[in-house]
């Protein structure tokens, strides 16, 4: 596993990656779709990745619109085993602040009309998805985050439970204060279903929300607007590319083990000899 390629999903505000050397793109079609647009591989900080802007290059694609399923399984088969997740969001916590950072551990998913396994139709697997995100992976973003971030005044926290809604629309006042009440910490629009899918497919997945507002509940503090969000990732799209820049620095010698690669070999349910050759074909991948 020494030298498989980082996989790197860029969210609002973050559509390509700077200083790519051995620069490739690449136009996949997968069994389950397009992914949102080309992956490009290449070299940064002399470590192998694979970029995808999550929205696509030009942000055309709704969060409900994202085809996290070919997303995830494009990456899969360009050989991706860890997956580093960049998003904007809002926060649910006084002592959240916009541009602080957050490595959420926990997700409540709120989202409804979006399709969240590569299951069914004859096939099934149940993985665990009780600690969602990888712990080995926080640690090396959390130091890079952490060092570009104290520079700047700016703060990291470490934990906390992300709540993905549908959208596309913002929250309503009674729903921002809903969620504070289920103890979620941060809002976004993404990240559900990709870590599910992410898990099925065992691969390593950590998320870094870039904070660009309060959301709807705070009593002195502005509802969030596109604009006002815009502005502040605008912000926090350099300090991405620095954390970005730290966390490869710090997996330039290793990949770290995680409960997720064996993730779907403890969850499948169905035979492999009970499917068609062509399911067969796209669980084998998964499985890989
Ligand atoms: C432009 S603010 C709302 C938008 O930003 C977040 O997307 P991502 O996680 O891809 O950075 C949020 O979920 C919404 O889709
Ligand atoms: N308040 C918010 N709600 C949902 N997604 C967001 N992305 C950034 N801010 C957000």
């Amino acid at each position: 596993m020494q030298n498989t390629p980082i996989g790197i999903i860029g969210g609002s505000g973050l559509y390509q990656i700077e200083g790519l050397s051995e620069r490739q793109e690449h136009d996949l079609v997968t069994p389950f779709g397009q992914p949102s647009d080309r992956l490009v591989s290449g070299k940064l900080a002399g470590v192998p990745v694979v970029f995808l802007a999550r929205h696509g290059q030009t942000h055309h694609l709704l969060p409900s619109e994202v085809p996290y399923r070919a997303n995830i399984y494009a990456f899969k088969q360009l050989g991706v085993k860890h997956l580093l997740s960049f998003s904007a969001v809002g926060s649910l916590s006084e002592d959240i602040a916009p541009l602080d950072m957050v490595i959420p551990d926990q997700y409540i998913d709120m989202t409804r009309q979006r399709i969240n396994t590569f299951f069914g139709q004859g096939t099934v697997a149940h993985v665990s998805l009780a600690d969602p995100i990888c712990a080995e992976l926080t640690q090396l973003l959390g130091a890079a985050a952490e060092s570009c971030l104290d520079q700047q005044g700016l703060r990291l926290h470490v934990g906390g439970t992300y709540l993905c809604i549908e959208g596309p629309q913002f929250s309503t006042r009674a729903e921002s204060h809903w969620f504070r009440g289920l103890g979620a910490n941060i809002i976004g629009m993404t990240n559900m279903p990709e870590a599910r899918l992410a898990r099925e497919a065992q691969m390593a997945y950590v998320s870094l929300g870039m904070v660009t507002d309060y959301d709807a509940w705070h009593p002195r503090e502005q509802a969030v607007t596109a604009d006002y969000a815009i502005k502040n990732l605008m912000k926090n799209s350099e300090n991405a590319q620095k954390i970005l820049m730290g966390v490869l620095a710090r997996l330039q010698n290793q990949r770290p083990d995680s409960l997720a690669h064996t993730a779907l070999q403890q969850g499948l349910v169905t035979p492999l000899s009970s499917m068609s050759v062509d399911t067969r074909k796209w669980v084998e991948v998964l499985l890989q």
